[in-house]
């Protein structure tokens, strides 16, 4: 069984246990109460290229990262540095996040926020909207088309951003066919775990220039960024870089700097 398969058992089988204590009906109840996604599209757009920053405690390839005690503290950080976005994972097994981080985080800043899970049901979708996302990861390695045109048309009816991830140059096409406007190419292969960089530079001249394209995976500092935006990312997705440097603020700052540079602005 691929790595990929292996965690989707464990996050269908833990979404059954939260279904179980959680009807959909009371998350839908509860939804009413929480504000309206901040329109993550419009942050992305902006000027330059913009840094999308990940609370990320552990991951299947490296096991623990960062022990991450205070979530908000960490985002606190990540906003005062620049981030657009920041992306919490709640994928509890590999990833040893939550949507209590999720939440914690809400409470903590402003800036927009992404759930980073792997989505297959609509059910995850109002939880991500309970706890104050505005956008969601879909992988589309993880779905079958018709679910992933569904989950699309789904996020955006609540107001949620589809992150919509790829690999491969057919997964470019189903996400295209799935009408999605942020396609992230993720350097890491799902079944070997290794980082290509050069995946996204193959990849991203199949996407086209009105969707927004992000590099994720792989960003060890500005000069993975400026490869990237070279290559034409019109945002990066940092993760381990930041939960292992020293100051997350400044490591941030030091991105956002860079892909601030006068020639990569005004690219949309
Ligand atoms: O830690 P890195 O190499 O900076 O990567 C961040 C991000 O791209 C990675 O966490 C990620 C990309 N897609 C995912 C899907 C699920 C879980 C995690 C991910």
């Amino acid at each position: 069984m691929s790595v990929l398969d292996e965690i989707l058992d464990g996050v269908r089988a833990d979404l059954a246990e939260r279904e179980a204590a959680t009807p959909l009906e009371r998350l839908k109840e509860m939804a009413g109460a929480v504000p309206w996604p901040k329109d993550v599209v419009a942050a992305l757009r902006s000027p330059g290229v913009q840094v999308i920053a990940e609370v990320k405690r552990s991951s299947p390839s490296k096991g623990s990262l960062a022990a991450i005690a205070d979530p908000a503290a960490l985002a606190r950080d990540y906003a005062a540095g620049g981030a657009c976005l920041i992306s919490v994972l709640t994928e509890q097994r590999r990833f040893s996040g939550s949507l209590a981080d999720l939440a914690a985080v809400r409470a903590a800043v402003e800036t927009p926020l992404l759930r980073k899970d792997f989505v297959v049901s609509s059910y995850q979708l109002w939880e991500a909207r309970v706890h104050g996302a505005d956008a969601v990861l879909l992988i589309v390695a993880a779905l079958e088309q018709d679910a992933l045109v569904s989950l699309v048309e789904r996020a955006e009816s609540l107001g949620l951003t589809p992150l919509v991830e790829v690999h491969t140059e057919e997964e470019v096409q189903r996400a295209l066919d799935a009408g999605a406007t942020v396609i992230g190419v993720n350097a890491r292969n799902l079944k070997t775990l290794e980082v290509d960089r050069d995946t996204f530079t193959r990849i991203a001249p199949l996407i086209p220039d009105d969707r927004i394209k992000i590099a994720e995976s792989g960003v060890r500092g500005p000069h993975d960024l400026l490869a990237y935006a070279g290559a034409g990312a019109d945002a990066v997705l940092v993760g381990e870089s930041l939960v292992r440097g020293r100051n997350p603020r400044e490591a941030v700052a030091d991105l956002v700097t860079a892909g601030a540079h006068p020639a990569l602005r005004d690219r949309h």
